[in-house]
């Protein structure tokens, strides 16, 4: 039996213009927003004494000295200051969540892919329902990232948690998520995805039933948007569509637990309030959400196939120009209209290491069945991959007339560090063993006497 969904009430902010939806617009802005009118100090950030008695927090995304181009920190005026929601902590279990490094299994090299993992039957959490699949680098180091699907079938009432590992990237595939943060509630489907900054508290709700997704855990730097270079001001993915939530409140008193993830360890205490109690909030560090259909792709519009960097969504920079700790990259509905091209990816080898998860409809390279939406696949350093036969025949062979791909969304988790596969995904009964030997199929065309 699934728990009970049991909603818990927030007090929403004041719904000016800006924030109908409970959001404000952009990418990256300094964002002021409060549930309480004038909560917000004007002016100054740490008055003798804040508005409705509120404690004033600073919380940093970035050293203090960071350039102003990539510094963030916020600053929340809340209930309660964090260390009071802070009570003796023991560690707990992490099931089957992985942190980097962790090498656990050595798998033959090959091209790796998994059906769907299913929902559970009984109650699971959001922190209960999380399956790492691959790890990269070090979170100790803060390079690298995790992949997890996660799998909740009951919402978490009064339970918190922040990630001090990582910030937190939710892909959703099937069902709607509800995270009620420190800074304002985030509803989010499948087509949209959610960025939980670093040391941001949460509570993951399922409002409308079992959900099921992927989701990438960010040690390195924070998901900012990619240089469009030459394409210019507009196109790929606009400042304008990106929002965060409004403030939003619950002073509320219970019995509460709050989960830290710390060094790869997960640590709970008890807590006897609610630690969602930020009233007004003001800077540039904090939570927003994305819907990938408002994704404007670029391409090549005569012939050839372009690299899928022309897809990025998000960039997590490493300190190599160029040369990206994690792109999230999306493959959406889009025209193809090369002339003489051989239209889906091509075969290749490739240094960064690419996870790929489908949220809905048929990936092009893939059309022989096998990656379905809610499965997953992984190219890791330099192993070739490509199409599969059935897209490799079929491509040589079709009419080039335009051609829209519809109803499709794959996504690419491609990072510069080798990824790790968990024991986990190694031994799960979705692991397909048999896509290891996909490239076999690829018959000899070979003739050289007819070119
Ligand atoms: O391997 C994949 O399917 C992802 C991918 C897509 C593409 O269009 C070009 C290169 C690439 O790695
Ligand atoms: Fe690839």
């Amino acid at each position: 039996m699934n728990a009970p969904f049991r909603p818990q009430p927030l007090t929403p902010g004041p719904q000016g213009a800006a924030n109908e939806t409970g959001y404000m617009p952009g990418f990256g802005n300094g964002f002021e927003t409060e549930a309480l009118p004038g909560a917000l100090p004007i002016g100054r950030n740490s008055p003798q004494r804040c508005p409705y008695g509120l404690y004033a927090e600073q919380l940093s995304g970035s050293p203090f000295t960071a350039p102003r181009a990539t510094n963030e920190r916020s600053w929340l005026y809340r209930i309660r200051p964090t260390v009071a929601h802070w009570g003796a902590f023991t560690k707990v279990d992490a099931g089957l969540w992985r942190t980097a490094p962790a090498a656990e299994v050595d798998l033959p090299l090959a091209p790796l892919r998994w059906d769907p993992i299913p929902l559970p039957e009984g109650p699971v959490s959001f922190l209960e329902g999380i399956r790492t699949i691959t790890t990269a680098g070090d979170a100790g180091s803060q390079t690298g990232m995790g992949t997890h699907v996660y799998l909740v079938t009951r919402s978490m009432v009064d339970e918190y948690f922040y990630n001090a590992d990582g910030e937190m990237l939710f892909v959703p595939q099937q069902g709607a998520l509800r995270i009620a943060t420190e800074f304002g509630i985030i509803d989010i489907a499948p087509g949209e995805i959610a960025v939980i900054p670093r040391g941001v508290k949460i509570r993951v709700e399922i409002p409308g039933g079992p959900a099921r997704g992927y989701l990438c855990e960010n040690y390195g730097g924070a998901f900012t948007l990619p240089e469009r270079g030459p394409i210019g001001a507009n196109c790929m993915a606009n400042q304008r569509d990106f929002l965060t939530p409004v403030a939003a409140y619950e002073d509320r008193d219970a019995p509460s637990s709050m989960v830290v993830k710390w060094g790869g360890n997960l640590w709970r205490t008890e807590l006897a309030h609610s630690p969602l109690d930020v009233v007004a909030w003001h800077g540039n560090y904090a939570p927003y959400k994305y819907d990938l259909r408002r994704y404007s792709p670029v391409g090549p519009i005569l012939f050839d196939h372009a690299d899928p960097s022309i897809f990025t969504v998000m960039t997590s920079p490493s300190e190599t120009p160029g040369t990206a700790n994690i792109d999230f990259v999306l493959f959406s509905d889009r025209w193809l209209v090369g002339e003489n091209t051989f239209r889906p990816p091509w075969y290749h080898m490739n240094v960064m290491s690419e996870f790929m998860g489908l949220v809905e409809g048929v990936y092009d390279a893939k059309t022989g069945g096998g990656f379905v939406p809610g499965g997953f696949s992984l190219h890791n350093c330099m192993l070739p991959h490509g199409p599969d036969m059935a897209a490799f025949e079929a491509a040589s062979n079709a009419e080039l007339k335009p051609h829209k791909l519809e109803g499709t969304m794959a996504f690419m988790l491609e990072t510069r560090l080798p990824q790790r596969v968990t024991r986990y995904a190694a031994e799960a009964p979705q692991f397909q063993r048999d896509y290891a030997g996909y490239g076999a199929g690829l018959r000899k065309h070979f003739n050289p006497n007819q070119r």
